[in-house]
Parts: C-alpha cells; sequence; structure tokens
C-alpha cells in the first residue's frame, strides 16, 4: 500500500495510527505482526496497551517513535506524518514531540540526575535559563530535590524511574511512549511512578501510551486498546 500524500492530521490529536501493517521475520518464517491497525489518542488522554507477550506491543510504540518503519500505512505524532519522514527528520521529531520511558530506566549512568532530566531540554537547544528552572521544577515534582548531584547507580529503581519520568516530560512532548515503566519496580513503588507519569504528562498536555501486562496499571489510564492476533481492540468499559 502507497503511503497518502497527507502529512497533517488534525492538531486534537497527539497520535493518530492508520492502517498500520508490519511483519517480523522469525527464522524462515514470515509472520504478520500488525494486520493494518487503527487508533487514535486525544491531545492530554492516557492510553494502556495491552496483549499477549509477542503480541507486537514493543513494536507498535517503536512504530510511533519512528524508530522502525512499518511495512504500510501511516502514524501521525502530533499533526505530521513520522512515517513520510526521512530518518534525520524522524529524529527531529521524536526529540522535540515525543519523550519514551524504559522498563529499564535508560538513564545517562555517567550524567547526574538533573543532567539526565535536562538531557532533552539541552538537544533541544532550551534557553538556559528556562531549562534550569525547568529541571528544578520537575526534581522538585519527583521528589528528587536532595537527589540532584548523585549519579543514577547511586539511586533505587524507584528512584531512577522517576528522574526517567522527568526526562521523558521535561520538554513537553505531545505524547510520552512508556514501555512497561512498572514492570521492574515492586506494586508501592510503581504506583507513585504511575501517578507522577500521569501527573505530569497530564499537566503539560501530553497525551501517553503505556505498554503494560497489568491489569491494575491498565485501569489507571482513560482508555485501554489491546492487540491480539495483530488487531487492535478498545475495551468498552
Ligand atoms: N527486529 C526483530 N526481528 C525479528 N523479530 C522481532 C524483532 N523485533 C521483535 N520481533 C519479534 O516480534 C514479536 C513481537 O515482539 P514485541 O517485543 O513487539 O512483543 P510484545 O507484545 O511487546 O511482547 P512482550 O509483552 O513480551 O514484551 C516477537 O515474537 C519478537 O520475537
Amino acid at each position: 500500500m502507497a503511503l497518502p500524500s497527507i502529512t497533517a492530521s488534525p492538531p486534537s490529536f497527539a497520535v493518530v495510527i492508520e492502517q498500520v501493517a508490519h511483519h517480523v521475520t522469525e527464522g524462515e518464517r514470515r509472520r504478520e505482526l500488525l494486520a493494518g491497525v487503527s487508533a487514535a489518542i486525544g491531545a492530554g488522554e492516557s492510553v494502556a496497551l495491552l496483549g499477549p507477550s509477542g503480541s507486537g506491543k514493543s513494536t507498535l510504540l517503536n512504530l510511533v517513535a519512528g524508530i522502525d518503519l512499518p511495512d504500510a500505512g501511516v502514524v501521525y505524532v502530533a499533526g505530521q506524518a513520522i512515517t513520510a519522514l526521512a530518518e534525520r527528520e524522524r529524529t527531529l521529531l521524536r526529540r522535540h514531540r515525543i519523550g519514551i520511558v524504559f522498563q529499564a530506566f535508560n538513564l545517562v549512568p555517567t550524567l547526574t540526575v538533573a543532567e539526565n532530566i535536562g538531557l532533552a531540554l539541552e538537544l533541544n537547544t532550551w534557553p538556559r535559563a528556562a531549562a534550569a528552572a525547568r529541571v528544578d521544577e520537575l526534581l522538585a515534582a519527583v521528589g528528587l530535590v536532595e537527589a540532584r548531584a548523585r549519579f543514577p547507580g547511586e539511586l533505587s529503581g524507584g528512584e531512577q524511574q522517576r528522574v526517567a519520568v522527568a526526562r521523558a516530560v521535561a520538554h513537553r512532548p505531545a505524547v510520552v511512549l512508556a514501555d512497561e515503566p512498572t514492570g521492574n519496580l515492586d506494586g508501592a513503588t510503581g504506583a507513585q511512578v504511575l501517578d507522577l507519569l500521569f501527573g505530569l504528562c497530564g499537566a503539560g498536555g501530553g497525551a501517553c501510551l503505556i505498554v503494560t501486562h497489568s491489569a491494575e496499571v491498565a485501569a489507571r489510564a482513560d482508555r485501554r486498546l489491546h492487540l491480539v492476533d495483530g488487531r487492535l481492540c478498545e475495551e468498552e468499559r
């Protein structure tokens, strides 16, 4: 299927996924992972993505992030067709409009807490004073003012994920993509990280697409999408 020439979606949507198809090759075998899936995530909305292990949830997240390109279909992020862009432009759109939280935190070990949070601001060339103020604001929001000069290796898992959440929302992205952000945390710590993730995304008007295996985590989102056998279904309340 050819990509349509339209490169903009309505601005009220943070993410639009339109008829996205994608396959993976496992040994000799070609497996159709996504069979033309569609969904839209409104500005400020939180959406949980559920589905069996291996169903393609992380793959779909990577397609929304523009890290991979689909076989067919279009993904719009903040009104721009990320799937129609060259790699360099996809990187710039991702840097500017997307925040990412990983299960394994993925902080830069050689940077302090404050420097990790400020990373996206530096990459987006925020003025120094505005960036410093935003980092201070986020350190307070995630309860890590005292830890600002420490390194990730000196923090607990929950503390590291709070830094990762602050880093992901720092530049006020249109959408935060979170891949099992509470998967490595105990229940109480995970709930605290989730509060911060949803609270900070919402405060900045950003949407959140969160991959999870947990029904409890999913229940906290505004909507739930299930990826099963290559198809995306909305859970009715
Ligand atoms: N680059 C790749 N090359 C080949 N196969 C891949 C590649 N990436 C993912 N896969 C396969 O695609 C399938 C979907 O993987 P994906 O990680 O998207 O699933 P998932 O739903 O996120 O799974 P989980 O819940 O276990 O994290 C898996 O069978 C995986 O082995």
